[in-house]
């Protein structure tokens, strides 16, 4: 029997007063929930990567700058929107890689300008129910991903991962992920390589917990051993998500990505990217416009030891993020189809399936 996780990676509290997210920091030993009040704690939950992932840090985006509205004391149009620009930019502060996270406070900041202005507390109540469009929103455009990504796959087959783009950052179905549950869902057997993804272990962590309490056929690898498996044949397709995706097809995604790419190439695999038209920033032009998120050396040097286990004085390199690019890239798969290369004609094509017709 096909299982999820059956809770929700971030949500509206039943109040409206606060975000509830699962504390991924906290996986996989404890399911813990956590519920953000303050712009403080959600800027901090996303930073630390209490929740993370494009989707989900979008959802949360979302609802923080909704909730941030209610604290706003304004006595004209003017007057609210300035503050709220002011809150947006707070939240915009969180991570400079992801696009959801700005896609989705453009929204919601576009969404109060085309309110006819009331009392901030009816701006604020309006902006809540639009985040709560957003949320409903992930969950029908994963949903369509795990559609068209399953088409791509055949039962039996292998599949790589890097990092977890699953149920964990987004709200229900994650995206690489979602055809793996898509393809579970119909009784498809698929076996699930997982790379650990250091320096935040988020495959170890949180990709082989989703896929152990799917009952999915999961194995933990080091990121240094996908050559070997993929050497092995016991891969038959590569499935990553997206942080950013640029106008030509060059994909930000956590580091560690390019290399497997190039392994995927190397060994005639279809390396597919998974992501929602959220995820795709037309002003970037390609992978150099991307900004990476640098983080701290410590997550490499201290985080998962019991003492320092580098030498003291020793530079640390930690970005977070590496760009693929479009040229070892198979395929985009999106709520609106695949796209293939060459994709400054293939993604303009989706935003105009979106034009025509809304997921
Ligand atoms: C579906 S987006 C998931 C994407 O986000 C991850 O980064 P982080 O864990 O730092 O938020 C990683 O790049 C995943 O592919």
């Amino acid at each position: 029997m096909h299982r999820r996780l059956d809770y929700r990676t971030v949500t509206l509290r039943e109040d409206g007063r606060a975000i509830r997210i699962i504390d991924q920091t906290r996986l996989p030993q404890q399911v813990v929930f956590c519920d953000l009040e303050t712009q403080e704690q959600i800027r901090h939950a996303i930073y630390t990567l209490q929740v993370r992932g494009a989707p989900a840090i979008g959802v949360t985006a979302a609802y923080g700058l909704a909730l941030a509205a209610g604290e706003i004391d304004a006595r004209d149009r003017d007057g609210f929107m300035g503050q709220l620009a002011d809150k947006k930019a707070y939240l915009a502060a969180a991570r400079p890689t992801a696009v959801n996270l700005f896609w989705a406070l453009d929204e919601m900041e576009t969404f109060a300008a085309g309110l006819r202005y009331r009392d901030p507390k009816q701006m604020a109540a309006d902006m809540l129910q639009r985040a709560r469009e957003v949320e409903a929103q992930d969950v029908r455009v994963c949903r369509r991903i795990g559609e068209n990504g399953l088409a791509l796959l055949q039962d039996g087959w292998g599949i790589l991962t890097h990092c977890n783009a699953g149920q964990l950052a987004a709200v229900l179905y994650g995206t690489a992920l979602a055809p793996v549950y898509a393809g579970a869902e119909r009784g498809y057997t698929f076996h699930m390589y997982c790379d650990e993804t250091r320096p935040l272990l988020q495959g170890a962590r949180l990709t082989a917990f989703e896929m152990r309490a799917a009952g999915i056929d999961t194995t933990l690898l080091c990121d240094n051993m996908a050559a070997t498996a993929m050497a092995r044949g016991d891969i038959q397709a590569v499935l990553v998500g997206a942080d950013r995706i640029a106008a030509n097809g060059d994909t930000a995604n956590k580091i560690g990505t390019l290399g497997v790419a190039i392994l995927a190439q190397h060994y005639g695999i279809p390396f597919y990217v998974c992501a929602p038209l959220s995820t795709f920033d037309p002003c970037c032009e390609s992978g150099a416009d991307i900004t990476i998120e640098q983080r701290p050396g410590t997550e490499i040097s201290e985080m998962w030891y019991k003492q320092p286990m580098a030498p003291a004085g020793v530079k640390l390199y930690n970005p977070a993020f590496d760009v693929t690019p479009a040229a070892l890239i198979t395929g985009i798969v999106s709520e609106y189809g695949v796209a293939r290369a060459p994709y400054t004609h293939s993604i303009p094509a989706l935003f105009a399936a979106r034009k025509r017709q809304p997921v």
